[in-house]
């Protein structure tokens, strides 16, 4: 008896191929998918479960089917009431329990080559059909097929002296015909007859995707697995999850965000200094970007980046670094924009919130108002019966950091937030710059495992070997755990903000991810169409008309840039696209002002100066520096520019011709240019060009319009008229007059 598969059962039964696996496994009988034929025993024991047999079932279709057959060869053609006659007889009638033994994975499958056409024909069918082609016509393939297929036929198989197959092949990817064929030991020209029975035309060298290689392997029965192939320079592969057994708590990891002047700066400044000087005596605190403060006996970092853009910038990059949100509101200022911004994308990130109600100490502090607007964003205080926490401060005064502290340490509890100190680390770059005397310095945040010096590590498509650590407050350390941020020295580039890093066993194995990666970003960016370079930076602008505004990017540190060049690069102005052709993290220097000039683009600093030499140079070539210490403002400036920008364009459009046949000098009117119009016409309010012999003597516009001595709007061709043009009487016999009009032009 042919025997059935797991998906065919399910069918069968009309449950999920998923529920049949399941079933199957409670009574200890395992299969490896969908696709595995089920044996009787299994069957039955299936069977006994639902109902409705498909055991039962089967015999009948058999039944039908083989009769079906043997009537074909009168049937044929005859059965046209049965609405089943097709074509070349190829849609034969098909009992329901046939089409049920069409493999599955033909169906939704992006199976569907070029050539592929007979679905409705053979195939629909597959190799389980019982009645295979029967001995009507057009059987040939059916009848090989089904010999091949069909242990329980009546006629036993025909033996064919083939090899054996295969019990298992992988594959990768995909595989050609050719290539399947071989693996499983059978001719390509058999593959591709299957492959025909089963809807799709295929050559020897097509390649075969996922469905098919399985399909072509159930109708063999033999297993087939896909090989993933696992590239070693790709990050994120060493971020996936560890077992569970291994990891210890961490501490959380905090990002501030909230309105411009809300106090994002000053609540980082009090838990710092509240928390971080206190505990170390004399301890230098510097700016890393990130901090770590300890609270009742527990750990917390913060990020001290630039506020959301950072923020977003970095989930942008795939690099989930925080675990907890804190939103800042005034309480004399409630929800604003920005506000409402941060929440988005706190909740975007899947990350809690916690709103810190500062400016408490102002005698115009509302913060029921700021509640009361929070909770139209779905932030419901607890007392009001909500989830969110809120907690009153005033940061200025350093009043409510530890309740706040404290709530952080809660909600981070809830979250059970863990990491296995013992593995190599892997972690983020919060942000990067090239000191002058330390080369590169990179702030990483340890996610997982213990970073250490002399660690051979890859970041970004940078690497090297951790030549020092800095801690946050200053302090040279020998090792970093999960959650702690560190400076390091000893990377041969520059990262950038938002770059994965993990750290390789042996500096040989970190070199070649390193350099291949660094090669595959360099092909990568030769790639970019746009990217502008100082070689083709004057072919570029040679194309004529501004589309797009040029700008660089400069500020005090990498992380700041990539928020900046984030939030520009979103500015959606119709018709202009904003082009950042350089960012850098320090001063706005000289080289910065000429390529300014070169591509005429507008130079932004972020909490940086132009030097003197810069400052000079800016001056000579005429370039816009703008200075900002805000985010929000360089956007909304940059933005309401290009609107500016966005005055109408016009396109001049030759309208007519006319050639001067006489001139009449008249005073006080000036010359009249008796013409004649040769193509067009030409209208009062047109502008006109006086060529003679080829070369365009005057460009103006048209003072009077006559027809004899009347005023005329406009005069077309094959007509004279009298022309006077504004501010010109040189006009002469034989000079052309061509008229023209300025269209505006529509934007993309
Ligand atoms: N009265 C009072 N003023 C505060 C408090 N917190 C911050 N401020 C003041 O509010 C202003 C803005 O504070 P910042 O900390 O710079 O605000 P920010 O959110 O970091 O602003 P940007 O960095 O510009 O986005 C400053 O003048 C602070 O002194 C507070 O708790 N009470």
């Amino acid at each position: 008896m042919t025997k059935i598969r797991v998906h065919e059962y399910a069918k069968k039964v009309d449950k999920p191929s998923k529920e049949i696996i399941q079933q199957l496994s409670k009574l200890n009988i395992e299969v490896a998918n969908h696709m595995a034929t089920l044996e009787p025993t299994a069957v039955s024991k299936l069977d006994g479960i639902y109902k409705k047999t498909a055991q039962g079932q089967r015999p009948q279709a058999q039944n039908r089917q083989q009769n079906k057959g043997a009537s074909r060869p009168q049937g044929q053609g005859q059965n046209r009431s049965q609405g089943q006659n097709r074509p070349q007889g190829q849609g034969q009638p098909r009992p329901a329990g046939q089409s049920q033994n069409r493999p599955a994975g033909a169906k939704g499958s992006n199976f569907t080559p070029k050539a592929a056409k007979p679905s409705a024909g053979p195939g629909q069918r597959s190799s389980n059909r019982p009645g295979g082609g029967g001995p009507g016509r057009g059987g040939q393939n059916r009848n090989r097929k089904g010999k091949q297929q069909r242990p329980a036929n009546p006629m036993p198989p025909m033996p064919r002296k083939e090899k054996e197959l295969p019990a298992k092949i992988t594959f990768t990817e995909s595989l050609t015909v050719a290539e399947l064929a071989k693996k499983l030991g059978r001719e390509p020209s058999e593959i591709i007859k299957k492959l025909f029975m089963l809807g799709v035309m295929a050559t020897i060298n097509q390649e075969l995707d996922k469905d098919a290689i399985e399909l072509i392997c159930a109708e063999y029965d033999v297993e087939v697995e896909e090989e993933i192939l696992v590239d070693k320079t790709d990050l994120e592969i060493y971020f996936e999850p560890e077992i569970e057994e291994q990891k210890e708590e961490r501490p959380p990891v905090v990002t501030i965000m909230g309105h411009v002047d809300h106090g994002k700066t000053t609540l980082l400044d009090s838990i710092r200094h509240t928390k971080v000087t206190a505990g170390e005596a004399g301890g230098i605190t510097q700016h890393i970007g990130a901090y770590q403060v300890v609270e009742n006996g527990k750990k917390i970092t913060f990020l001290d980046t630039p506020g959301h853009a950072a923020f977003t910038t970095m989930r942008a990059r795939g690099a989930k670094v925080t675990d907890l949100a804190i939103i800042v509101v005034a309480a004399d200022d409630g929800v604003m924009p920005q506000t409402v911004e941060a929440i988005n994308h706190a909740k975007a990130a899947e990350v809690p919130i916690i709103i810190a109600v500062n400016k408490m100490d102002k005698p115009s502090a509302n913060p029921d108002r700021v509640m009361q607007e929070l909770t139209e964003h779905g932030l419901v205080p607890e007392a009001w019966g909500g989830e969110t926490i809120f907690v009153p401060i005033s940061a200025l005064q350093g009043e409510g950091i530890d309740q706040l502290l404290e709530m952080i340490l809660l909600v981070s509890e809830v979250g059970e937030l863990k990491a296995n100190p013992n593995r190599r680390a892997i972690g983020t770059v919060i942000e990067a710059e090239l000191d002058k005397g330390r080369g590169s310095v990179a702030t990483l945040l340890v996610q997982d495992g213990t970073l250490n010096v002399g660690d051979p590590i890859v970041v970004g498509n940078t690497h090297g070997r951790v030549r020092a650590m800095v801690s946050d407050i200053g302090r040279r350390v020998k090792d970093a755990g999960p959650s702690t941020p560190v400076e390091i020295t000893g990377l041969n580039d520059v990262p950038q903000a938002g770059d994965r890093f993990v750290v390789f066993e042996d500096e040989k194995t970190a070199r070649q991810i390193g350099e291949s990666r660094s090669t595959s970003a360099l092909q990568e960016q030769r790639s970019e169409k746009n990217r502008v370079t100082l070689d083709n930076l004057f072919d570029q602008l040679k194309q004529g008309e501004m589309k797009e505004l040029n700008l660089i990017v400069k500020a005090d540190v990498q992380g700041a840039v990539e928020a900046m060049a984030a939030s520009l690069m979103k500015i959606d102005v119709e018709g202009v696209n904003v082009k950042i052709i350089h960012t850098g993290a320090g001063a706005i220097t000289e080289s910065d002002i000429s390529l300014a000039a070169a591509s005429n683009a507008i130079v932004i600093g972020f909490n940086v100066r132009p030097d003197v030499n810069a400052k000079r140079a800016a001056e000579a070539e005429g370039v816009d520096i703008r200075l900002h210490r805000i985010i929000y403002k360089v956007i909304e400036e940059i933005e309401s520019a290009m609107k500016g920008l966005l005055d109408p364009e016009f396109e001049e459009k030759v309208i007519g011709q006319a050639e001067v046949r006489s001139t009449f000098k008249v005073s006080k009117v000036g010359t009249i240019a008796g013409s004649y119009v040769t193509e067009g016409k030409i209208t009062r309010d047109s502008g006109v060009r006086v060529i003679r012999e080829g070369i365009v003597v005057f460009e103006g516009e048209i003072d009077t319009l006559k027809r004899f001595k009347d005023d005329a709007k406009e005069v077309a061709k094959g007509y004279e008229c009298g022309i006077t043009i504004k501010n010109f009487n040189d006009v002469k016999e034989m000079d052309i007059i061509e008229a023209f009009v300025m269209e505006e032009i529509k934007r993309k």
